[in-house]
């Protein structure tokens, strides 16, 4: 069985297949510090409660924090007996090199976004991942990344509001009834998701103008369901979008014969 684990500046997702099923998927938040004694602590009793009997003989892992790479690895060697093949190293190969500048590091999650989307919607498409930033990858006819945009994540945007004024409280993103508010909190959540959709709203128009072709606009990550109700931002939401990049990416590398 293959183990996927898929790291943002926020939260670790590890989901586990077979073949082409999926078995399970578990959400932790991301701390450097964290052992490959702990995560198998954590991931087994997850795994026992539920009743998964599985037996991980492959992994893939792609983060957009280098320095814990290191300790998923530790985890994957020592628990699962295999190495992991870890998007943006050199000896993972992708379906499609980025079309980037040269010397640009493209983050993993997005070339994994990428060959994801491609794989299951084909390519001319605009992918927004709201992670800890939010980003736009363009994927071009051949399902290559030639570029997009990152943006400050709403969370971040919250965040920011409450750590640079002294008057402004931490609030949780939600979507207002209206847009006006009469209380601080309300004022917050309006500027922060009507904001947001007026962002989305523009970058993938520009992006399109720009594209000059028809395009599709995939929407995932954690906060993607709030933009989705009502508003027609999205052509589609795609939930497990970045953890079936990590299977198409793996697929890949190992039909190469290289794993
Ligand atoms: N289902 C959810 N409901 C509300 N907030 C969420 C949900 N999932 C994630 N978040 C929040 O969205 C932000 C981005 O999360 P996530 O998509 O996990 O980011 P990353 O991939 O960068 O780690 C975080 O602030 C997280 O707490
Ligand atoms: C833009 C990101 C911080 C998004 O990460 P996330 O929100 O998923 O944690 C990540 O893709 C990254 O570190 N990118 C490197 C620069 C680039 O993609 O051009
Ligand atoms: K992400």
């Amino acid at each position: 069985m293959l183990l996927c684990i898929d790291t943002g500046n926020t939260n670790t997702v590890f989901s586990i297949w077979d073949g082409d099923s999926f078995i399970a998927t578990w959400r932790t938040s991301t701390e450097h510090q964290r052992t490959g004694d702990q995560y198998y602590v954590w991931l087994s009793t997850l795994m026992r409660f539920q009743g998964i009997e599985a037996d991980i003989t492959e992994a893939i892992i792609s983060s957009t924090v280098p320095r814990v790479v290191f300790n998923l690895r530790v985890l994957c060697n020592r628990y699962f007996n295999c190495r992991p093949v870890v998007v943006g190293k050199p000896e993972c190969a992708l379906p499609m090199a980025p079309r980037v500048d040269a010397g640009t590091t493209v983050g993993p999650d997005r070339l994994v976004n990428t060959a994801g989307a491609y794989d299951r919607y084909g390519g001319d498409l605009i992918v927004v991942d709201f992670g800890t930033a939010t980003t736009f990858d363009v994927v071009a006819a051949d399902g290559a990344y030639v570029g997009g945009v990152i943006a400050p994540g709403v969370n971040l945007s919250l965040q920011a509001l409450h750590e640079a004024a002294a008057a402004l409280p931490h609030v949780d993103i939600t979507k207002p009834a209206d847009v006006i508010g009469t209380n601080t909190v309300a004022c917050m959540q309006s500027g922060v998701f009507w904001g947001y959709v007026g962002l989305v709203r523009e970058i993938c128009a520009r992006i399109k103008a720009e594209y000059d072709r028809p395009m599709r606009v995939i929407a995932t990550g954690g906060l993607a369901p709030l933009f989705e109700q009502g508003d027609t931002l999205f052509d589609t939401f795609d939930e497990y979008l970045t953890i079936h990049g990590l299977t198409v990416i793996h697929k890949y590398n190992k039909d190469l014969g290289t794993l």
